[in-house]
């Protein structure tokens, strides 16, 4: 599109020719259909081209302007500055948002827009805390105050995010933040706008509640570029362009396509408001603009200082941050210093602050779902929230499962309520509940797959998200594992509904998904200490451990890779008898001792315990189909499919003895399937021992 805006001829010239083929009879329709679109596409372009000459509207005014906030109103004030915003957001084009442009030397050539919203944002911001300061009379200076707070929540009610965020980092500028007395006179009513607007813009868990406003808005919107700025660092720094094969990192590129995408959508609808010039000559007009120095030494004189730091330690220091500065660091905008505490400071930095080098890099789970992995899978702010609701709920069984042991040992048999440990059965129901209402809760899931509930559990229509949860919470042999001590496992996968923008009608057959298209899956062992594996979609396998002590989840066991082969193998062999001959014959032939080729047997009846063992070690799992389970014991879409995910992205396979697991559809919630899981050789050889012959695909197989 920018070869069009540059050159009026070849968009003429492809016009032309897109008219031609439409007109031309000789083409098969999905031409047809292809050239009207991009003649659409093109000419839609011309119109949005047509757009506001922004040299002109943002043309400073020749004379000072006559207003102020008391003659303005504040509708008139808000709906001005979305005015100016949107007509300088709709102008950033796509490109401007790749390679971190804005951040780069020539950033403004390359992202012009960009740094005029950056601009514009801090001028904002600084008029606001200009006209709040310059007001030596207190009853003046809270009018000013709450007459910003109100042009803020009424830039909220017009879905202008970005004006909510630059009237709310003025309120918390030095200068403003800390005026004490007049911030004690300022009404109730006011502090309480104001808190609401904070909690909707802060950066806490990666802007959360600004991501939640954004996708429940209808645009005409302004969303915060900030935000996505940082999206985007975060993708461009933290995947390679190019696979370990030298091959284009597509994964990377379908991620910054889906931000832009998001952006895009928020420029396509414009705004019905008409441009009042005495309005934006007052918030164009830059004699109103005070700079920093001025301010804080106006503040000091509105407010003298009680602390006990001198005035020059202070001065040093810098009184605000600006968006600027945000932006041209990381753009990781960590907005929460300038939202949650005051930026002048009350222990003084007095002397150059020494680098320390990190001798080990600590990942919590937490920062592990925030900014590394979800980055491969999804954009959407849903998944990180999914994904502490799992691991919080890992937690609670981890900690029941830990009291339950020493009540059942002891026979304590305190409250069920807090101990529900003397009946097994009630204890599996309780760690099932845990599970089901942490993951309901967070307003990102349609429906819940669980070992303990025949039917699906649909999740009320306003709560429903885009994810569909299947788990088991515990193993049936948490019975016996309380009681002889052994351990217990939970299994689980996330997978996207089919229709993941709809947020309503999600239909049982849903949750029935091929395990390939699952997003992320995994199983926590709690042995003697709790081990949560999780594997993302694209990504690579990683090992978390709970340290009881704070609480955390820390990452362990980087990059899993299962042994492409090991003389290990897992199955009951109490059960032989009734297997498949030629099964028996495979586990027969590996008993046969060679020179070199002993192998080991190692079996706790533990699904998760057994299958984790393999997957650090290598060699095979198996529950195979016998007289007694002509089906074999594990559930397909809740056990069998998140052990097969972890497996197939640590390089493993993972197959029923005639389909690989991952390829297989389940027709019922709770079916079962005979289970073989392992190093990609063993689970060859056994493949050939039984006579399945379909070889692995991209999807059954570790990229
Ligand atoms: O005792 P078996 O037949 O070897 O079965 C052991 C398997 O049964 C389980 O305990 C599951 O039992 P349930 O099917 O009753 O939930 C698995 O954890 C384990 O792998």
């Amino acid at each position: 599109m920018r070869d069009f805006e540059q050159d009026q001829r070849l968009k003429c010239l492809t016009i032309e020719f897109l008219e031609d083929i439409i007109y031309s009879p000789n083409l098969l329709p999905a031409e047809h259909k292809a050239a009207s679109q991009l003649l659409k596409l093109i000419t839609k372009e011309e119109s949005e081209s047509s757009r506001v000459d922004l040299d002109k509207l943002l043309a400073l005014p020749q004379t000072p302007c006559k207003e102020s906030i008391e003659t303005l109103s504040a509708l008139e004030i808000a709906e001005q500055m979305t005015y100016v915003d949107h007509q300088i957001f709709v102008s950033i084009r796509s490109e401007e948002f790749l390679g971190q442009a804005w951040m780069k030397t020539d950033k403004a050539t390359r992202a012009p827009h960009i740094i005029l919203m950056t601009k514009r944002f801090n001028e904002v911001s600084q008029l606001v805390v200009s006209e709040i300061i310059r007001r030596s009379n207190m009853t003046a200076r809270i009018h000013a105050i709450e007459k910003w707070a109100a042009v803020a929540d009424i830039s909220r009610c017009l879905h202008n995010f970005n004006g909510v965020l630059q009237v709310c980092a003025a309120f918390t500028n030095s200068s403003v933040f800390r005026l004490k007395k007049t911030w004690e006179k300022v009404s109730k009513t006011t502090k309480q706008t104001i808190e609401k607007l904070q909690t909707i813009v802060s950066s806490d868990g990666r802007f959360r509640n600004l991501r939640d406003a954004l996708h429940r808005c209808d645009p005409p919107c302004i969303p915060y570029l900030g935000m996505y700025l940082t999206d985007l660092s975060f993708i461009e720094e933290g995947t390679p362009n190019f696979t370990e094969d030298g091959l284009l990192n597509f994964s990377k590129m379908r991620m910054i396509a889906h931000v832009i995408r998001e952006i895009r959508h928020f420029q396509q609808t414009p705004y019905k408001i008409e441009l009042i010039g005495k309005a934006t000559d007052y918030l164009l007009d830059p004699s109103l603009l005070l700079d920093d120095d001025e301010l804080y030494q106006m503040s000091l004189e509105i407010e003298p200082r009680t602390s006990r730091l001198s005035a020059s330690t202070i001065q040093t220091l810098p009184s605000s941050l600006s968006l600027n500065d945000c932006f041209d660091k990381r753009t990781t905008m960590n907005l929460t210093p300038m939202l949650k505490r005051p930026i002048c400071p009350s222990g003084a930095i007095t002397g150059p602050v020494k680098e320390r080098t990190l001798k080990k890099d600590y990942i919590t789970l937490n920062r592990f779902i925030n900014n590394v992995e979800m980055n491969k899978t999804s954009t959407s702010y849903q998944f990180p929230q999914l994904m502490m609701a799992i691991q919080t709920a890992v937690k609670c069984v981890a900690i029941t499962l830990k009291k339950c042991g020493l009540a059942q040992m002891r026979s304590l048999g305190t409250s069920e309520q807090h101990f529900p440990s003397l009946d097994g059965r009630r204890l599996e129901q309780y760690l099932n509940e845990v599970f089901v209402n942490l993951v309901a809760s967070t307003n990102t899931v349609s429906l819940i797959i669980c070992k303990d509930s025949e039917d699906a559990i649909r999740v009320e229509t306003t709560r429903s998200g885009k994810y569909i949860f299947a788990f088991s919470a515990a193993d049936s042999q948490t019975r016996g594992s309380l009681e002889y001590s052994s351990s217990v496992g939970s299994t689980f996968a996330v997978y996207r509904k089919t229709d993941s923008t709809s947020a309503v009608g999600v239909d049982d057959k849903d949750a029935l998904q091929a395990g390939k298209t699952m997003l992320c899956g995994g199983y926590v062992l709690y042995g003697y200490c709790t081990v949560m594996v999780l594997a993302f979609d694209g990504g690579s396998v990683n090992g978390f451990t709970l340290d009881h002590a704070v609480g955390e989840f820390m990452l362990t066991d980087p990059n899993i890779k299962i042994p492409t082969s090991a003389k290990l193998y897992s199955v009951n062999e109490g059960h032989t008898h009734s297997f498949d001959p030629s099964l028996v014959n495979f586990i027969e032939k590996i008993k046969v001792i060679k020179v070199g080729e002993i192998w080991s047997a190692r079996y706790s009846g533990n699904l998760v315990g057994d299958c984790h063992r393999i997957l650090k070690l290598g060699g095979i799992y198996m529950y195979p189909a016998s007289k007694e389970y002509p089906n074999g014991k594990h559930r397909l879409l809740y056990e069998c499919c998140p052990i097969a995910f972890v497996f197939k992205q640590a390089g493993g396979l993972a197959v029923n003895g005639k389909q690989y697991i991952l390829d297989m559809i389940p027709q019922k919630f709770h079916e079962k399937t005979p289970f073989f899981c392992g190093s990609r050789d063993n689970i060859m050889q056994l493949m050939q021992a039984v006579g399945m012959t379909k070889q692995p695909s991209n999807e059954t197989e570790a990229e």
